[in-house]
This record gives C-alpha cells, structure tokens and sequence, in this order.
C-alpha cells in the first residue's frame, strides 16, 4: 500500500508545479506532506519489522526443538546400542560357555575326562533345578523366536551332531499319501466346495536317523526309575544312541551303577533351552503329568514324544512299558503316526487399561490355563473379549481355556465338550457359573482371546497353567491367550482317532451302559 501512496503524492506535486503555482507555505506544507508520506512509510516498515522478527523468532524456537529432539534421540539410540552390545556379549559368554562344556556334548558317549567334576555338576544342577523350576515346580516361561531357534542351530550344529530330519505327511481317510494335501476352499464353475479335509492322519517319517534321545521321567517312582535304567541300557547297548536325561535322573542312575557314566544331562537354564536343537526323541515315563512337564521344558519347537504310561489314568500316554523294546525300535525306525497336540501361548498384562503393549514373559500351556477366584470368597468378575468383540462376563469360580487336548482334563470336569486333539480351537468353558443360560463354547483356532479383571473387581483372581505356577491377577490386569505356534507332537499307538477314542473308553468309561436287554415288551 505504502509505494501507490508515495505515487499518488508525488504525481499530485509534480502536477501543481506543471501548472505554474507556487503556494507561500510551500516549504511548511511539503515538510507535512513529507510527513504525510512518511508516516505510513515508517508505520509500515514497522509492522514489517514487527512481523518479521515474530516469524524468526517462531523459527528459531522450531529449530531449537528440532536440534533438542535430535540430540535426545541420540542419546537414545546411544544407550540401546550400549545395552544391546552388552547383551549380546552375555549371550554369546553364555552359547560359549554351554559348547565348551564337554560332558552335554560327548559324542560317542564316551566317559568325559572330568567325571569328578561332571558329577558334582550334575548335583549341583540338582539343586539348581528348584531355582530354575521355582517353588511350584515349572521351568521359567521364556518362549524362543523363530529367529533365535535359527541362530542357535548354527551355533549348536558346529559342535553337536546334526539332528535327525524327518518329513510329515498327511493322509486322507486311510489311504496314504506323501504329498501334504492343503485344505483350501475351491471355486468350480463358481460353486463353492471345499477339497477333503477330515480324517487325516499325519504320519513321520525319518528322513535321518534319530541319534539323541531324552528320557524324562516321574519323581519318587520305583518303577519308573528300574525302567528308565533298563532303557537307558538298551538304548545304549542296542542302538548306539546318546541318551539324554535330567539332573535328578542322572544321580539316580550314578548311584545304581557307574555304567551310566555315559549319560548325559544339563546343568543350566541355558542349556534346557537349546534342548530343541540336539533331542531327536522324548521318552516320558509317567502319566499325564510328565507330559506336561516335558512339554513345558520345550519353549519353542517340540520334539516327537513317546509317552509310555506309568500313571493311573493317562489320556496322553498310550504306550505299555512292557513291550518297550518293540515299541521304541518301531518308532527309531519309523514311519509313525503322531498326534499333533496345539498348545496356547499367554501373556500376563498388569494394569492392562495403561499397559496396553507391556506384557510378561510368555507361558506355553499343552492343557490349559485357568482363572479362577483361588481363595477368595467372592465370585470371580472377568470381562472376556474375543478379537476384540465382548463375549461376556464371566461370573462364578472362574473360566478355563483349553486346548483341545485338555479338553477331557479339567474343562471335562467342568462341564465342558471332549473334543478330539487334533481339532483346531479353544474350549472356553465357565467353572460354576452363577447363571442359568451359560454354556461352554468352542472358538476357532485363529483368534486372540483376552480375559480382562475388571477396575470394580470386588476381589483379585488367580491365573495357572496347566495346573501350575500360579500367577495373582488384581484388578485392572489381563490375560491375554492364542494359539501358540509351537504344537507337541506325541508318537500314536495307533493313531490319533484310535488312541483319542480308546482313551475316553478306557480312562473314563464313557457312555458304558448296560445294552438294554432283547425280551422286553414291544410297543407295537
Ligand atoms: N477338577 C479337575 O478335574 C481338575 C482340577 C485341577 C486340575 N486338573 C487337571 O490336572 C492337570 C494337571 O495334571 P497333573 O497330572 O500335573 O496333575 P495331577 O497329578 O493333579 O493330575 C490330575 C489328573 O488329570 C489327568 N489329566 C491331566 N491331563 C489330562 C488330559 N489332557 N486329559 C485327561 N486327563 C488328564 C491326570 O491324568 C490326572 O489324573 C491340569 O492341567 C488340569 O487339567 C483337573
Ligand atoms: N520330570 C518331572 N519333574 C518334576 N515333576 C514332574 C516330572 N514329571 C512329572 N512331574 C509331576 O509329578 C506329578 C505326577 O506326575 P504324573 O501325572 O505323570 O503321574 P501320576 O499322577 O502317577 O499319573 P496320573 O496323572 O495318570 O495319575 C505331576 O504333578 C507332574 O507335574
């Protein structure tokens, strides 16, 4: 505005001078008029000044906080890397540690020079067993990566033997067949069908044969302990294989005899994680508690497990400890028919509203995990959420999740279906609900299942796995609960559908009635 001004002033002059008249106030009047004309001049350069150093100064102070939000990131970045170097340099301190250790990676199952030593370290592990187990007695929950599994297996591979490879297929409706037939949904001619897809049977077969296998057994049992050294023998003695076993398995084999110089065992956290990597085969000798307690030791990938029954009830151990010998060269010879058994993944978040991404260690359950009001009085309040969408709230004693193999453990006691294991999905079932029109469900394998205790809650609950290690929810926390991608794959007697059908009429006499007889009155 302030240059069209000076224009059209100074024309207005220009013009009067043009004209011939001079006015006696001439050089007062254009000392104003100078004024005049400058007055907005200055006024306006003003402003421009004003609002100028305004947007420097907005410029400056973004600056400033780009370089502070830069400096910190730094910094940031700095300490991660610190913390990550350092824990790098323990990892690798400890992967060094556990392959220099001679006696886990004997070979040929020769005797380790350091016997002494070896024994004395296999009490010791003993005793380190209840650190590492806790109080209540199961391993700590730390669930390996896929990414960790691989960069261990190269680890391990350079000093161990390689592990045995084996294939799997799928079989439909008895008739066999090495090629994995996927179930996917077909469109012919536009209508929709789906390719065949029950009755199949896996079956694994040994692409290299088995070489380490690990013998896992039930405390406190006299028999258990005079078969596990019978076996121990002829696994040695008859098929040249290293065997495996825990600490406490170890001494009582020592004090039996020195031949068991040769066995070998763990004598860390540590080495029972990188198990995965050197066990072709686990035997368990006990009930469906020893499979549990196998399973639990695996936190990734599970090897194939024989379980010989040597409990009362045993749902998941179809084998007989007399014919051992049969059974196992059957198996180290293969091909076999396995049953592979889900396991759900859960994950503990305390004050879950704030917490949202926070969670705790992951715990691998092969059963199932309950929440329940433990030793409160009140009934238990939990808000259950499925994808996201609201189920219900469960009130009563509390609420199971299990997986399908579980399904004929507790859920079965409370109420829930007996559903075959190698059914796909989550059993959700109430544990005495205070309502009528509750039922159990069954949800399919793909979804994340979240149990959440709610702010208003009158009283804490209390989560266990598998029937142990309990964990106290308080108000505001949650469970969170998947399917976990690391299943348990248990060797069949004869395969899945027989054991699952001979379990349930062996183990809990289902549907056994007296067949009504012939000579009663006919209607009709
Ligand atoms: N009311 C109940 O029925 C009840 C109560 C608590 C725990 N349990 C079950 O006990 C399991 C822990 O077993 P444990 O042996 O360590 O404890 P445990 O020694 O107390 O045995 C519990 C019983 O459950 C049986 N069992 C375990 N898993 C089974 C399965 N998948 N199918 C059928 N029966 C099964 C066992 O054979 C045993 O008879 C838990 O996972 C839970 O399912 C059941
Ligand atoms: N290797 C092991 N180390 C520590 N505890 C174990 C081991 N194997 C099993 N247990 C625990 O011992 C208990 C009993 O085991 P298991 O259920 O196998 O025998 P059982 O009670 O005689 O059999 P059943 O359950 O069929 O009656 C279970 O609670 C289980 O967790």
């Amino acid at each position: 505005m302030a240059p069209s001004n000076f224009n059209s002033n100074n024309n207005a002059s220009a013009s009067s001078q043009e004209n011939g008249f001079v006015d006696s106030c001439a050089p007062l009047n254009s000392e104003k008029a100078v004024q005049e004309i400058i007055k907005p001049l200055v006024q306006g350069t003003d402003d421009h000044l004003l609002e100028f150093s305004e947007v420097m100064r907005t410029v400056t102070k973004a600056l400033r906080q780009v370089a502070e939000a830069k400096a910190s990131a730094k910094a940031e970045a700095a300490e991660w890397k610190r913390k990550y170097e350092i824990e790098r340099a323990r990892y690798m301190n400890a992967e060094n540690r556990v392959l220099s250790e001679e006696h886990i990676s004997e070979p040929n199952g020769q005797r380790p020079e350091n016997l002494a030593n070896h024994v004395s370290l296999s009490k010791k592990a003993g005793d380190q067993s209840e650190n590492i187990c806790g109080n209540n007695g199961i391993f700590s929950h730390e669930v390996l990566l896929d990414g960790e599994t691989e960069r261990d297996s190269k680890v391990v591979q350079c000093k161990f033997k390689s592990k045995a490879s084996f294939k799997l297929s799928w079989c439909c409706k008895g008739e066999k067949s090495d090629q994995h037939k996927h179930d996917i949904v077909s469109f012919d001619k536009g209508n929709i069908t789906t390719a065949a897809r029950s009755s199949k049977q896996i079956s694994l077969k040994w692409e290299s044969p088995p070489q380490t296998v690990l013998i896992m057994t039930k405390p406190n049992s006299a028999s258990v302990r005079i078969l596990c050294a019978d076996m121990v023998r002829w696994l040695k003695e008859q098929k040249h294989l290293t065997v495996l076993v825990e600490p406490r398995v170890k001494s009582e084999l020592l004090a039996e005899s020195s031949f068991y110089n040769f066995v070998q065992t763990w004598t860390n956290e540590t080495e029972i994680l990188l198990l995965h990597m050197k066990v072709d085969l686990l035997v368990t000798l006990g009930g469906d508690g020893t499979v549990l307690w196998a399973a639990s030791m695996f936190k990734g990938s599970v090897p194939p497990v024989v379980p010989f029954s040597l409990g009362t009830l045993g749902f998941m151990t179809p084998f007989y400890s007399e014919n051992f010998r049969d059974c196992l060269a059957s198996i180290l010879h293969g091909p076999f028919n396995i049953t592979l058994r889900h396991r759900l993944q859960c994950h503990v978040i305390r004050d879950a509203t704030r917490n949202e991404d926070h969670s705790e260690d992951a715990i691998l359950v092969l059963n199932e995990v309950t929440i329940d009001r433990g030793i409160s009085s009140f009934l238990t309040n939990l808000e259950c959420y499925c994808d996201n969408a609201f189920v219900t709230c469960v009130q009563g004693d509390g609420l199971i999740l299990s997986t399908t193999s579980g399904s004929t453990a507790y859920s079965l006691a409370a109420g829930g279906s007996m559903v075959h294991p190698q059914v796909p999905g989550i059993l959700f079932t109430p544990i005495c609900p205070h309502s009528l029109s509750f039922r159990p469900l069954i949800l399919p394998e793909h979804v994340t299942l979240r149990v959440f205790v709610p702010l208003n809650s009158r009283s804490n609950a209390w989560a266990s796995f598998d029937g142990k290690d309990r964990k106290e929810l308080a108000p505001g926390d949650a469970l969170i609960c998947s399917m976990a991608s690391w299943p348990v794959p248990t060797a069949c007697q004869v395969d899945s559908t027989n054991d699952f059908l001979h379990s349930i009429h062996d183990g809990l006499h289902w549907n056994v009635r007296k067949t009504q007889s012939f000579d009663s009155p006919r209607v009709g």
